[in-house]
């Protein structure tokens, strides 16, 4: 199918997963524009990861749809995964391997040209120098969020999905990351979309929060309109109205 500019970079229909007897995600639909970043509030079993599995194509819904770049996920993913990519800290690299075999790996898999260019591109602008021949097992946390920032970025993605980018990260190092997220979004005009329980991360990077609670969209709105109608003064509080289900009480 063809994908033009007007169309959603994302969307999510009436997606539905069951884990045996758990709905872990129950009924959600949203449309995500292209260049926009998007963040997934909720807490603990929300339903945050089972979604991004779900449009990666790496978990199958029970029932409903997801389409990237106007691609029918569960049909024809092979059609659009090379213009996709995702990072999270629960998926580890092979730790025996250095960081430049790990990206030279991923780099063949998404059948990326000019590969060793693009390593050395990256690793200069991901700071990756000092440790590019190092085993990926004896990284520090934030080194390795920079690799696996790295391998996020290889195929230079439409479409990332981020599952806590910053988790476990140095303020400074978690700073740092996001601005390199900011930049990439706006020069690649890419999609984003995040899952985070940093409530600053999301004030700043996202221009939309989508907040799930039990696997479906308790609210959704830009960080400012959210804080305004909960009359809060930030976006950790209204986090704590929405999983303390106070809404009613705000209005
Ligand atoms: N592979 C699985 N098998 C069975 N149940 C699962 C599986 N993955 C997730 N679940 C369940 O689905 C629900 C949603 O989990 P999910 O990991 O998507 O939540 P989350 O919002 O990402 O949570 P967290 O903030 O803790 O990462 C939870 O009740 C969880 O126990």
């Amino acid at each position: 199918m063809h994908w033009d500019m007007g169309q959603p970079a994302i969307e999510a229909e009436a997606l539905v997963k069951d884990y045996g007897t758990v709905r872990a995600v129950d009924g959600l639909s949203f449309a995500l524009q292209p260049g926009s970043t998007t963040a997934l509030l909720g807490g603990n079993g929300a339903g945050k990861t089972t979604t991004i599995a779900m449009i990666m194509g790496l978990t199958l819904p029970t029932s409903g749809e997801v389409r990237v770049l106007g691609t029918d996920m569960a049909r024809r993913r092979h059609d659009v995964l090379h213009r996709m990519n995702f990072e999270s800290p629960y998926v580890d690299m092979p730790h025996r391997l250095t960081v430049r075999q790990n990206l030279t790996v991923f780099g063949k898999l998404y059948g990326v040209k000019a590969l060793k260019e693009r390593i050395a591109a990256l690793a200069a602008d991901l700071d990756l120098g000092d440790f590019l021949d190092r085993a990926t097992g004896k990284l520090s946390a934030g080194q390795k969020t920079r690799v696996a920032l790295a391998k996020a970025l290889i195929n230079d993605p439409e479409v990332m999905l981020l599952d806590e980018p910053t988790a476990s990260l140095d303020p400074d190092t978690a700073d740092w990351i996001r601005s390199h997220l900011e930049q990439y979004r706006l020069r690649r005009g890419a999609t984003i979309l995040l899952a985070s329980h940093n409530m600053g991360e999301v004030e700043r990077l996202c221009d939309r929060v989508i907040m799930l609670k039990k696997g479906r969209i308790e609210d959704d709105g830009s960080p400012a309109e959210l804080i305004a109608r909960y009359g809060r003064s930030n976006l950790e509080e209204v986090f704590l109205d929405v999983a303390r289900g106070r809404k009613e009480a705000a209005e």
